[in-house]
């Protein structure tokens, strides 16, 4: 469904990240682990077009979407739920939605996709009309999501969406993420939480210092010394 490759960035003489490649099919979860600074956040953005790779390759469904622009590379339909959830605290629940049912890909299909926004996330159904900043981090997260379900994507690139959120939340919102999946959407997902997210994951992918250094099926990840070592506190044979 998604295939990248060819994903470079650089910050003036920093290359933050070299000719990473991926793919995400067809309602998968996949998971990329990395340390901070390890180039996970610049990966999804230059796959949404938000950062420049001059070299990329973005192909969604047979489609090359490389040189597109951002709002076109949402039309096309790989939507980003960023790293900070970028919600418009000013503005209603209801609000944010209706802006992430903008694309044209969305308009037609505005009532079904708010009506999946609320089976994921009732609590969002009983606050359409609170202003988002006053509503908690967990909740903020779920309209991040929420937005992003209502451009009506394939696949959706979600950026430490655990980050912040009490353990109870983490699970909560990676079981949304799971019935997300259910609908056919594709989840990549960039997470710091490595137990959590390979627990919902099909495969996933390592990255460090700019580069995908290993990748396997989330259970082979789980099991690995060096993957337990590095991101799960502890050894196979350990008590982790
Ligand atoms: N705007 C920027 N200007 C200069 N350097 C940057 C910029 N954004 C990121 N970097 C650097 O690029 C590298 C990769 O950053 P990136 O945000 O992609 O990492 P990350 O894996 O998402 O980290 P984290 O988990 O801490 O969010 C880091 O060394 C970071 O300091």
């Amino acid at each position: 469904m998604l295939e990248v490759s060819n994903i470079s960035v650089t910050y003036g003489q920093h290359h933050a990240l070299s000719d990473a490649a991926l793919h995400v099919e067809r309602g998968e979860i996949i998971v990329i682990l990395g340390a901070n600074g390890a180039g996970k956040s610049s990966l999804l953005k230059a796959i949404a077009g938000l950062l420049p790779s001059p070299a990329k390759i973005v192909k969604l469904a047979g489609r090359d979407l490389s040189r597109l622009p951002p709002h076109e590379i949402v039309e096309a339909g790989l939507a980003l739920v960023p790293e900070g959830r970028g919600v418009f605290g000013e503005l209603t629940v209801a609000e944010n939605l209706l802006l992430g049912a903008n694309p044209k890909r969305a308009r037609a299909v505005e009532a079904e996709q708010r009506a999946k926004v609320m089976t994921l996330f009732p609590r969002l159904g009983e606050r359409l009309a609170q202003t988002v900043r006053t509503m908690s981090g967990g909740e903020q997260q779920m309209v991040a999501i929420g937005r992003a379900l209502m451009s009506n994507p394939e696949i959706l690139l979600l950026d430490e969406p655990s980050l912040g959120l009490s353990p109870l939340l983490v699970r909560e919102l990676f079981a949304a993420l799971r019935k997300v999946r259910e609908t056919g959407v594709g989840l990549l997902l960039v997470e710091q939480n490595a137990r959590e997210s390979l627990a919902i994951a099909d495969r996933g992918y390592l990255i460090e210092n700019g580069k995908i250094t290993g990748s396997g099926t989330a259970a082979a990840l789980q099991s690995d010394d060096a993957v337990r070592r590095a991101y799960l506190g502890g050894l196979a044979s350990g008590a982790a």
